[in-house]
């Protein structure tokens, strides 16, 4: 399986939601999907399931146009916010319905999952809690057999508990049947450990696409004197992300690898974790670095 997103963009009045994203998701890997509120991430989804049509660019299944394709779509799920139809039914109804679409459906999982969350078979979605109806929502999704699965902040009113619950039956189902998932969300510390790719968005543009095992790799917190630190990032073209003076020293993030064997004496480096990374990637300093290197033509 191969998901190719080309040049893909969508406008809403006028204003870019998603401006020329390309990406390719490979088969078998869980990727995050992170960016500010409003960076792009549910137009994103929502175009590759065929919700919204895009105003430019393509995506394709296996080489085939996946958009206003039923056989593509019938290969990818995604769960959002949206689905208000699904009030009157029951869950074991709503169920057989994705079986019927989706050619399949896994009922010993969804028995295990519905059990372990306490959540009752035959009741009808719309007298679940919000928490409930989102997992009969993601029951259902780790159940059929499609390819690709999108799920647009999964644990949006899950406690904690059943977050992890949640996290723990998608490595087992992911364990038994690898497929293609993507999953955003604000709570990224919670999923370093499940995800292997991240992709940053921000204002509707790709600003990052990464290994998660190389997260240390690219960014580092420096801490030291400040002009030996400043002077140390500057010889090596490294842009700042973030800088806190503490009267004559200085903490600076820094995008790139840090060789901890050719650091000045006095000064420390600490690689950042992923949930770290993110935040300050995508705040205002990093805007500003990220354009100062695109200025000067630095690959980091
Ligand atoms: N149906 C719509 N009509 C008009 N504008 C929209 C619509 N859907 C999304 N947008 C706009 O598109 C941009 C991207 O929104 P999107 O929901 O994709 O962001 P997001 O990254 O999922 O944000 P969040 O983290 O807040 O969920 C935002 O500026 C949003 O206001």
């Amino acid at each position: 399986m191969s998901l190719v997103i080309t040049n893909l963009s969508k406008t809403f009045d006028g204003v870019p939601a998603l401006d020329r994203v390309s990406l390719v998701l490979n088969d078998g890997v869980i990727y995050g999907l992170f960016g500010r509120n409003g960076a792009g991430k549910s137009t994103l989804m929502a175009a590759i399931a065929n919700r919204i049509v895009p105003s430019g660019g393509s995506i394709t299944l296996d080489g085939a146009n996946a958009l206003d394709n039923e056989r593509a779509q019938e290969r990818i799920y995604l769960v959002n916010e949206t689905l208000p139809f699904l009030m009157a039914h029951s869950l074991n109804g709503f169920f057989r319905d994705e079986e019927r679409f989706y050619g399949g459906f896994d009922w010993a999982l969804a028995a295990r999952m519905l059990a372990a969350f306490d959540i009752d078979p035959v009741a009808k979605y719309g007298s679940l809690s919000l928490g409930s109806r989102m997992i009969a929502r993601l029951i259902a999704a780790l159940c059929v057999p499609v390819d690709v699965l999108l799920l647009d902040e999964p644990v949006l009113g899950l406690d904690a508990v059943n977050r992890e619950l949640f996290y723990r039956f998608l490595l087992e189902a992911y364990a038994e049947r690898p497929r293609t998932i993507v999953i955003s969300t604000h709570i990224i510390d919670e999923i370093a450990h499940v995800i292997e790719h991240a992709i940053i968005l921000e204002e509707g543009q790709v600003f990052d696409d990464f290994a998660v095992d190389r997260v240390a790799r690219r960014a580092a917190e420096l801490t030291g004197p400040a002009d030996v630190v400043e002077e140390y990032a500057a010889g090596r073209w490294m842009p700042v992300m973030q800088r806190h003076s503490l009267g004559a020293m200085v903490e600076l993030t820094v995008r790139g690898e840090v060789d901890a064997a050719d650091l000045p004496e006095g000064v420390t480096a600490r690689p950042l974790g992923l949930q770290e990374y993110c935040v300050r990637l995508t705040s205002s300093y990093a805007q500003a670095s990220a354009e100062w290197s695109r200025r000067d033509g630095i690959e980091v």
